[in-house]
């Protein structure tokens, strides 16, 4: 790692990790700076927008920690503290494994996250000189959002300080109506699977202001007229049931517009950074301390079920025993 703790690429898990070392067990610490995991649909500027929120960040003369967690990119425009890069090599993972771009990504993330703990231990020991951590993941977004190393990574950051996830959309793909539905249904997918607080970043406004995204979400009429304009069949017909069907998650929903090209909005994505941690204070520790306290009674819960099917063996064994034992000595005495 940058600040290098170099788990070595030269053996392959066999799987993904299931289990994190880097799970902090003595529960998170509201006090620490938040850390930001930036996620998106390829292409949609994730790390255009880290770039600019670290040169803002940088121009307040607050610079934030920065990590990157995308093993493919070429090359990283912002000063990165940790880099996934300068512990596995994303080629060498791809030939000596004989994977794809895919499969190589996904190896390279289980490689790092089987020492995320190294990492949590830096973003801690920073967390009162910077005022955030900002994260950037792999371009193909379910690479980090659907593997076992983006869960496992994301809930030791949930699980040692205030996390929030910024979801950033391309504006100027989600003026088709479909597109914008996609990002709808992957931001409310991420949100019910993280259950961490969380906001929409609407990049790209240079190009195309994304007031028009805000008005479907809070007016069903306006979205059903765009549909009607794209004229789209049953794929439109399903986005109108959708549309209803998310009508709950748009409603909680934080949003903010921004262009990471001109640097518009970073100022308000500050704000819903530090809103969102004070959800995740409010919130999230409850709810997480509720999830661990669930989990704590279950395994007490299997080890005991496992020690009374272990003692019950022993006594069918004990039973079995002095039978054998009575017919060895009925055998004698004849
Ligand atoms: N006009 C404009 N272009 C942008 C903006 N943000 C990003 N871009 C452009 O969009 C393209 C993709 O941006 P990236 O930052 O590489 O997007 P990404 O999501 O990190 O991409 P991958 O990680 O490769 O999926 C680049 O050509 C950027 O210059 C923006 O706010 N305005």
């Amino acid at each position: 790692m940058a600040e290098s703790a170099a788990p070595s690429s030269s053996k392959m898990p066999s799987e993904a990790p299931t289990s994190s070392s880097a799970t902090k067990s003595e529960g998170p610490d509201p006090n620490l700076a938040p850390s930001v995991i930036v996620l998106g649909m390829a292409g949609s500027g994730k790390t255009s927008f880290v770039q600019r929120l670290t040169a803002h960040l940088h121009a307040k003369k607050t610079p934030p920690y920065v990590v990157n967690l995308d093993p493919a990119v070429r090359k990283v425009p912002y000063p990165v503290n940790i880099d996934i890069r300068d512990t596995v090599k994303y080629k060498q993972v791809m030939t000596e494994y004989g994977l794809g771009p895919n499969g190589a990504i996904l190896t390279s993330l289980n490689l790092f996250c089987t020492r995320f703990d190294q990492v949590i231990d830096l973003v801690r020991a920073r967390s009162s000189t910077v005022p955030l951590t900002i994260i950037d993941t792999p371009g193909q977004i379910e690479a980090f959002t659907w593997s076992a190393s983006g869960t496992i990574i994301t809930e030791a950051l949930a699980s040692s300080h205030p996390t929030v996830v910024v979801y950033v959309c391309d504006s100027a793909r989600a003026t088709a109506p479909a597109t914008f539905m996609s990002n709808m249904l992957y931001a409310c997918s991420i949100l019910y699977r993280t259950k961490l607080p969380f906001f929409v970043v609407f990049n790209k406004a240079d190009i195309v202001r994304p007031t028009f995204a805000q008005r479907w979400m809070t007016d069903f009429e306006r979205f059903d007229e765009a549909l009607e304009d794209a004229r789209g069949g049953y794929s439109n017909d399903l986005a109108r049931s959708l549309s209803l069907v998310l009508d709950e998650f748009y409603g909680g929903l934080k949003t903010v517009i921004c262009s990471a090209l001109t640097g518009e909005g970073m100022d308000e994505v500050l704000t819903a950074i530090g809103e969102c941690s004070q959800q995740y204070r409010d919130q999230y520790i409850p709810l997480y301390a509720e999830i661990r306290a669930k989990k704590a009674e279950e395994a007490a819960r299997k080890l005991k079920e496992e020690k009374d099917s272990k003692a019950d063996d022993l006594t069918r064994d004990v039973q079995a025993l002095d039978i054998g034992t009575v017919r060895d000595s009925d055998d004698e005495s004849e």
